[in-house]
């Protein structure tokens, strides 16, 4: 079930909130441009209000709570509501305490011995984290023999340049990525450039839009 969610995720955006307001303004813009979630990470000090916000304001989006790093943030997440949590990473007293809670968990794993770990917990779906810098394709590629059941959703790193190479791979969920909700674009409230963006990434075409136009 959470790997067909993230499947027709397709790419996930990994949006750091600050001001409240520009949140809805983004998520509207992506949910405009075809994205059905979004991962509001908790690396500031208004991302629960934020997740909120997005929860009540633009209920098309799946939100999902990104950088959820220890057992408290995953008690805060499902106090807020939230179905879907995803880490950077995980620690034994992390994956215990979300194997153990009532939402859906992403572990994030750089190497065989972090998913052999998070494995231990029930996990097979992994963030690998940062993806282009542990090696990209070829890790992913070399991961697949040791582990045919484990499915990646590759982040760090991804642009719109590379996100299908990794999106052809079989073990590959979904992609996640901060291109599309640059903080300049952001900032600038440049809604409808973000709306582009999402819409770009979220076409199947081989050829990106983008180059048509
Ligand atoms: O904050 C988290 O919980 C993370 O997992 C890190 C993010 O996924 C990356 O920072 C996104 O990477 P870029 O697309 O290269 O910006």
């Amino acid at each position: 079930m959470l790997e067909q969610t993230l499947a027709a995720s397709r790419v996930l955006p990994v949006v750091t909130a600050g001001d409240i307001s520009a949140t809805i303004n983004l998520a509207r813009a992506l949910q405009r441009g075809g994205m059905t979630a979004i991962e509001i990470t908790l690396r500031t000090p208004t991302a629960l209000d934020a997740i909120a916000a997005v929860q009540r304001e633009v209920p098309e989006l799946l939100v999902a709570a990104g950088t959820v790093n220890t057992p408290a943030d995953v008690a805060r997440v499902v106090d807020a509501g939230v179905t879907l949590a995803l880490s950077p990473g995980a620690t034994p007293a992390l994956l215990q305490a979300a194997a153990e809670a009532p939402l859906d968990f992403v572990p994030g794993v750089a190497s065989a011995s972090e998913i052999l770990q998070a494995q231990a917990y029930g996990f097979e779906l992994f963030k690998l984290f940062p993806a282009v810098t542990l090696g990209g394709l070829g890790m992913l590629k070399a991961l697949g023999g040791p582990f045919p059941e484990a499915r990646f959703c590759p982040t760090g790193g991804l642009s719109p340049e590379n996100f299908r190479d990794f999106l052809a791979l079989p073990n590959v969920v979904c992609c996640g990525g901060s291109w599309m909700v640059a903080s300049s674009l952001v900032a600038g409230g440049d809604w409808d450039e973000i709306e582009r963006l999402a819409r770009e990434a979220m076409s199947t075409d081989t050829q990106r839009s983008g180059e048509n136009t």
